[in-house]
């Protein structure tokens, strides 16, 4: 063995099959350079991971909350059904974090922070950085796609600017119209109700008025209960849920729903190459008074499609937006517009039936901007007059908020006074918490409207801008706030000119649970007596 030439490369270049020593050099280092280069990645990528974990343990459990466990963190408090895992999301700043109102929990090894401060929610909804939804929002995807609710970052900027025209005012004063149609049609459908002396649930009622409002199609109306339905009440991890029977079941819904939308999309494009709907789009139909065109008609028209019809435009042919882009939108403005509304309207028609002093006051302003016509439809500035009403909705979203809770994924850091929240965190915002701060709100489980009178401005001027945001706040609010306050006025004036209402159970009574919105176990009980 000559100097120099190692065990192995003279054991490699012995026999008649093997590499010539020149072969070995070519291949061997080439290979195992490049594995080792892979293997130094990993382990720099491993170790930034962990570095930024470990700074992410560090920061979270400087957070007051419960004990954890190894591994598992917090995970056996979280696993708890719907009605007692909201009751613990809510007991936790009285447990843990009373002073600041910010709680961290371990489910497992992903870390959420609940807040309920308004200062720390405020550097959160505030953020342009830090508007990525987070993993708790992909339950809606299978109808929702990546719609404006659901979005990416990435995405969801372009679609925004593209969606916020829709609710000009100009467009939602023709809507009033629609608002007045259903709310006379679920008032008629009240009506078998007068003699139930035990009550009814009457948030089924308002969601289906709500729906038709959004929808305009009522054969739409039991395919979209289904499918919310199934949504919300699958707890079970993806990969299991779609094995089951649930899971086709839902396919079939979805894809019906979705070929609606399709079809809503196909239709629409064709009516605007068709020359019909530009003139619609364009013309200024502020005064809402006079012309009642038929509901169904204004299916086809401008009227419910007015934001279909912006995002037709703006696809430019699919090249900008594909069909699925608009479908996504649609199936989210379904969604979005009409489960939030029909439960603050529900909520608020229950409150009212709570205090019958206040009911009469809201009757009382009703008749007074009505003129005492009972038989009219209110127009968009009459609505606009009913301030009461409006504080007594805005105070019912105080007590029960639609959303009750805002989920946000961190991707910055996020300093606060006492805390970091390092990017990766789930930041939870508990909006139920939030709006019973007595430091803000006295007396906060106290059903008062006064709270949002202008008169009391003393109180609400210095009130912190992120104290109250049932529709959240910041870059990525609600977009449609004005067509559902708007929507909700319409309706609960309607339900009152006609019946007196009284609600059945105790608001003590209540067990409430988050499911997307929030709701009460059993619905919301009350009973209806004609007025004269
Ligand atoms: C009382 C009625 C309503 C309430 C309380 C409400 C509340 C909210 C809240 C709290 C959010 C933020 C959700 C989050 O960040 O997770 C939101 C977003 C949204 N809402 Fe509403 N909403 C109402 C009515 C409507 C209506 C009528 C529409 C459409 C017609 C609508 C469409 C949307 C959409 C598309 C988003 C996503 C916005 C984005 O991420 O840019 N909402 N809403």
């Amino acid at each position: 063995m000559a100097y120099g030439d190692s065990l192995l490369t003279s054991t490699i270049g012995a026999g008649s099959n093997s590499w010539t020593r020149q072969q070995f050099m070519e291949s061997v280092p080439k290979t195992s350079v490049l594995l080792l280069v892979s293997f130094i990645f990993l382990v720099c990528c491993m170790a930034a991971y962990l570095e930024r974990y470990r700074r992410l343990v560090r920061h979270i459990n400087c957070i007051p909350g419960p004990a954890t466990l190894p591994i598992i963190g917090n995970a056996l408090l979280i696993n708890a059904d719907r009605e007692e895992l909201f009751n613990r999301i809510i007991a936790s700043r009285k447990l843990y974090g009373r002073r600041q109102g910010i709680t961290r929990i371990w489910n497992g090894l992903t870390p959420y922070v609940l807040i309920s401060q308004a200062q720390a929610v405020e550097k959160i909804l505030s953020s342009t950085k830090n508007i990525e939804k987070g993993r708790d929002y992909e339950f809606l995807q299978p109808w929702l796609g990546t719609g404006l609710l659901t979005s990416p970052a990435s995405k969801w900027q372009h679609r925004r600017k593209i969606l916020t025209p829709t609710f000009h005012f100009r467009i939602l004063s023709d809507f009033v119209e629609v608002f007045n149609k259903q709310s006379t049609v679920l008032v008629e459908k009240l009506a078998k109700e007068l003699d139930n002396v035990d009550g009814f649930d009457c948030v089924r009622y308002i969601t289906l008025c709500s729906l038709d409002i959004i929808c305009g199609m009522a054969s739409m109306r039991k395919l979209q209960w289904d499918v919310q339905f199934m949504h919300s009440n699958n707890p079970i991890p993806n990969l299991i849920f779609r094995c089951t029977q649930q899971y086709q079941e839902q396919q079939k819904c979805l894809d019906i729903l979705h070929k609606f939308s399709y079809r809503m999309i196909t239709e629409r494009r064709s009516i605007i190459q068709g020359g019909h709907a530009k003139a619609d789009l364009l013309v200024d139909t502020n005064n809402n008074s006079d012309t009642v065109e038929s509901f169904e008609h204004s299916t086809t028209g401008r009227k419910q499609l007015a934001f279909l019809d912006l995002l037709i435009e703006a696809s430019d042919g699919g090249r900008i937006l594909t069909d699925t882009d608009i479908r996504e939108e649609v199936d989210t403005f379904i969604l979005g517009g009409h489960d939030t509304t029909a439960t603050s309207i529900s909520w608020t028609l229950f409150l009212l039936g709570t205090e019958p002093s206040i009911q009469e006051r809201v009757l009382q302003e009703i008749e007074h901007v009505m003129g005492g016509d009972s038989e009219r439809w209110p127009t968009m500035r009459e609505l606009n007059e009913m301030r009461y009403l409006e504080a007594c909705i805005k105070e019912g979203l105080r007590l029960y908020p639609s959303i009750p809770i805002i989920g946000r994924r961190l991707t910055e850091d996020v300093r606060l006074t006492d805390h970091l929240l390092p990017a990766g965190t789930n930041a939870v915002i508990v909006v139920y918490q939030l709006h019973r701060d007595p430091a803000v709100f006295p007396n906060p489980e106290r059903f008062n409207p006064d709270h949002f009178l202008t008169d009391a401005s003393d109180v609400s001027t210095k009130r912190h801008p992120f104290a109250y945001i049932p529709f959240s706040a910041g870059p990525r609010n609600c977009i449609g706030q004005k067509f559902g306050a708007l929507e909700a006025k319409a309706v609960l004036a309607s339900v009152l000119r006609r019946y007196r209402v009284e609600a059945v159970d105790r608001r003590e009574n209540l067990t409430l649970y988050g499911e997307l919105v929030l709701r009460s176990k059993g619905g919301l009980k009350i009973r209806i007596t004609k007025r004269k």
